[in-house]
């Protein structure tokens, strides 16, 4: 949250240069304050642990939060029961005609195909379109911000040759971006990836920026001009036992799979893994939150968003 001080008062400067949010008494006096509107587009298979990782993460602000279950309506999960999705989720059409502070789109394991073939593509596409004049900002997750990228800006997503696999050190790459407020120089996420997209290709594109990255795993944030579409390929929401559910998943299936890098003390499997990335990935959030959502967003949600940033 940001700290309320005296109009004038000096030390508001020094803040404001080290990347502290000061904001006026007078804007202060000013600011209306509801619940968020926070919708989460659900393409993960494993739905119910996706909602705890991502609402622990959104639950850890002093902001209200109502958030909005959804999922796609043109594709049969296979993997979550439909009494689940029956009590608590929504599906687009149900919701169009709303607005929201923010949105969340996840990722799914349906990165090897092509966009095209993907049972739910159209609907996403009519769905990421609606974002741009419905949503304040929306926060893209792994083949979801492929999905973005691609959608939105025509970025190709690429296949590597061996799955980028464990918890990887980050650099921010855009200072004093709000976004990445009070990340140390080098912090840590997890990925786990068989595909890219590329920094020369975000490079050449209008509009859009690379706020962090990986000298081993490539990009990780990209964002739009004024933080409207943000675009994430590493997994800050994951569990501290996800890289090991995973690792032991594709072990007991017979597949090629290394051990996660930088993950066991030791690289070794056999030992109990360390996360090294909750603090930074609850920064994340809370930032994406604070600066992106609540500090964009209209008091009155109904007056739309035509007016908002891109
Ligand atoms: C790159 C990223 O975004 S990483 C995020 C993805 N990570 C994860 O999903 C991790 C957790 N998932 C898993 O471990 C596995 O997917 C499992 C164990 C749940 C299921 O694995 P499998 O039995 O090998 O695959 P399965 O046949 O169930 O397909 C996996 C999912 O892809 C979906 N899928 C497969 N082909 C398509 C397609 N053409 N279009 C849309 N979805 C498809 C399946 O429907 C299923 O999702 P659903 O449960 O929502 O319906
Ligand atoms: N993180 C995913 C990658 C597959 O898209 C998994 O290992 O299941």
């Amino acid at each position: 949250m940001p700290i309320k001080v005296p109009d004038n008062l000096p030390a508001k400067e020094v803040l404001a240069e080290e990347n502290i949010f000061v904001m006026d008494e007078s804007v202060a006096y000013h600011q209306d304050i509801r619940p968020l509107r926070i919708a989460i587009l659900n393409l993960m298979p494993t739905k119910e642990t996706t909602e705890t990782q991502l609402l622990r993460l959104i639950g850890n602000t002093p902001l209200q939060v109502e958030a909005v279950l959804l999922h796609p309506k043109t594709h049969t999960s296979k993997n979550t029961s439909s009494e689940h999705l029956e009590a608590f989720y929504k599906t687009f059409d149900e919701v169009e005609e709303e607005r929201f502070d923010g949105m969340i789109i996840t990722g799914a394991p349906v990165e090897q195909l092509p966009f095209e073939e993907v049972t739910y593509w159209d609907e996403l596409k009519t769905i990421m379109d609606w974002t741009v004049d419905n949503v304040t900002s929306t926060l893209h997750i792994c083949w979801g911000a492929q999905a973005g990228l691609y959608h939105h800006f025509g970025i190709p997503k690429y296949p590597l040759e061996e799955k980028i696999f464990g918890v990887f050190p980050h650099v921010v790459t855009k200072p004093n971006t709000k976004l990445m407020r009070g990340f140390d120089e080098e912090f840590y996420v997890p990925q786990s990836r068989h595909t890219e997209v590329r920094r020369e290709d975000i490079d050449k594109a209008e509009g859009l920026e690379v706020l962090s990255e990986s000298e081993e795993a490539g990009v990780y944030i990209a964002s739009s001009r004024q933080g409207k579409q943000i675009f994430v390929t590493g997994h800050a929401e994951y569990d501290p036992l996800t890289l090991k559910w995973e690792y032991d998943r594709d072990k007991a299936k017979g597949l090629r799979i290394d051990v996660p890098k930088n993950y066991y003390p030791n690289n070794d499997p056999t030992r109990f893994p360390r996360s090294t990335w909750r603090a930074h990935a609850n920064l994340l959030f809370s930032n994406w939150l604070n600066y992106y959502v609540y500090q964009e967003t209209p008091y009155d949600l109904g007056k739309a968003q035509k007016h908002a940033l891109l």
